[in-house]
Order: structure tokens, then C-alpha cells, then sequence
């Protein structure tokens, strides 16, 4: 569920809040209201429900299109960027460590932003970056569509984005692929 700005109540009032815009749809954004070290983790992941479909807010959590969930909090609001702030770790197999990490370090006030290709292997809602970074990509599909050179560089890619890059770029065989259950059995 995206919190709306009716009733607003913040979900992680330590770490950030909304700043909902008025002009556009997809316009808001995440505000740090603290500083933050380069690598610290800000908030463990909780609270998590698998997500039916994939859709502009869930985030992928396995290789399968299946494995997405929605966050149910105002994280939902993290927007992508070229050249992120944080990362969103869904590598690890037990779902109670997944957690949200600083990549850089962060001062109160600054945006909070994560490269969605690295959840994202086929995004349902592709859109054209406005981060303004010079690293920026342009139309962000998913990493699908990206270069290993392109992931390069970007903070924090979660382990089967390069599992899919590998059997993509065909430096990895099907029958090598992880048989691991989806993790959404374990949330
Ligand atoms: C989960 S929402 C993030 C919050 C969103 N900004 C909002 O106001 O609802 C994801 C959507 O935000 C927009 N978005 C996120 N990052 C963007 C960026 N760097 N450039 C342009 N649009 C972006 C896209 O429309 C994307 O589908």
C-alpha cells in the first residue's frame, strides 16, 4: 500500500519523510531527516507482503517474475537515480536481513534514491530518468537491457540481477542457475 498524503503519518520518521508533490503524478520524493554514513544500514525491511503483479511500486526480491513485494511504506516513495543514495539489499536468503543501506554518505535534507535496475530486471513501467546525473542513463527498463559496464559503479547490485546478467550474456548455463526456492516462502 503508497501512502497518500491524506492523514500523513511517517514510517520512518528517524530516517526520512515524504515530500509530496503537487505537480505531476510520480513527482514526490524521499527526504533524509538525519545524516548517515556511507554503508550504514537505516532500517531493516519489514513489514513486506508479496505483490501480485509486478507494478511501478513493488521491488523484485528473487530471479522469478513472481518474486515481487510491495514495501507498504513510505520507502515506496525512494525514487531511482543514476547515481543513488541508498540501496534496497534483498540478497540475503533469510528476508529478516534484507535492509535498506546508505551507499554515500548522507546529510539531512538530501534525497534519497536507489537504482532501480538493481532490484529490477524488466520493469512493467519504464520511464525517462530525470536524475541530472552525468552518469545518467536515460530510459530505465531494467537492468535486462543494461551492460555489465552499465551496472558498473552503481553502489550495490543484489546477487540474481547478476545472476540474470550472467545467463543473459551466456557466462552462465540454466542448469547452473540457483534452484533456491522463491524467498517469498520465507517473508
Ligand atoms: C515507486 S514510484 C517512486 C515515487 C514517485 N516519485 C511518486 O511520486 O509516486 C516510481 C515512479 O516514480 C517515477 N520516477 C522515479 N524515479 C525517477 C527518475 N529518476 N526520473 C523520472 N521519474 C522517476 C517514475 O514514474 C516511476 O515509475
Amino acid at each position: 500500500m503508497k501512502p497518500t498524503q491524506e492523514n500523513y503519518t511517517p514510517s520512518h520518521p528517524h530516517l526520512c519523510v515524504v515530500e509530496f508533490s503537487h505537480d505531476g503524478q510520480y513527482n514526490s520524493c524521499l527526504r533524509a531527516t538525519g545524516s548517515f554514513k556511507a554503508g550504514q544500514i537505516l532500517a531493516p525491511l519489514r513489514g513486506l507482503t508479496s505483490a501480485p503483479q509486478r507494478v511501478y511500486t513493488s521491488v523484485q526480491c528473487g530471479p522469478a517474475r513472481e518474486d515481487n513485494i510491495e514495501l507498504n511504506s513510505d520507502l515506496v516513495y525512494a525514487n531511482h537515480s543514476c547515481n543513488p543514495t541508498i540501496a534496497f539489499d534483498l540478497s540475503p536468503k533469510d528476508p529478516a536481513q534484507w535492509h535498506m543501506r546508505a551507499l554515500k554518505d548522507i546529510k539531512k535534507g538530501d534525497i534519497l534514491t536507489f537504482f532501480y535496475p538493481s532490484t529490477e530486471w524488466d520493469m512493467e513501467q519504464p520511464f525517462d530518468c530525470q536524475c541530472g546525473d552525468r552518469a545518467c542513463l536515460g530510459k530505465i527498463r531494467g537492468a535486462k537491457y543494461l551492460s555489465v559496464q552499465e551496472l558498473t559503479g552503481r553502489g550495490f547490485i543484489n546477487r540474481w540481477i547478476w545472476d540474470l546478467v550472467e545467463l543473459r550474456d551466456g557466462r552462465k548455463s540454466l542448469n547452473s542457475r540457483s534452484t533456491a526456492p522463491s524467498p517469498l516462502t520465507r517473508l
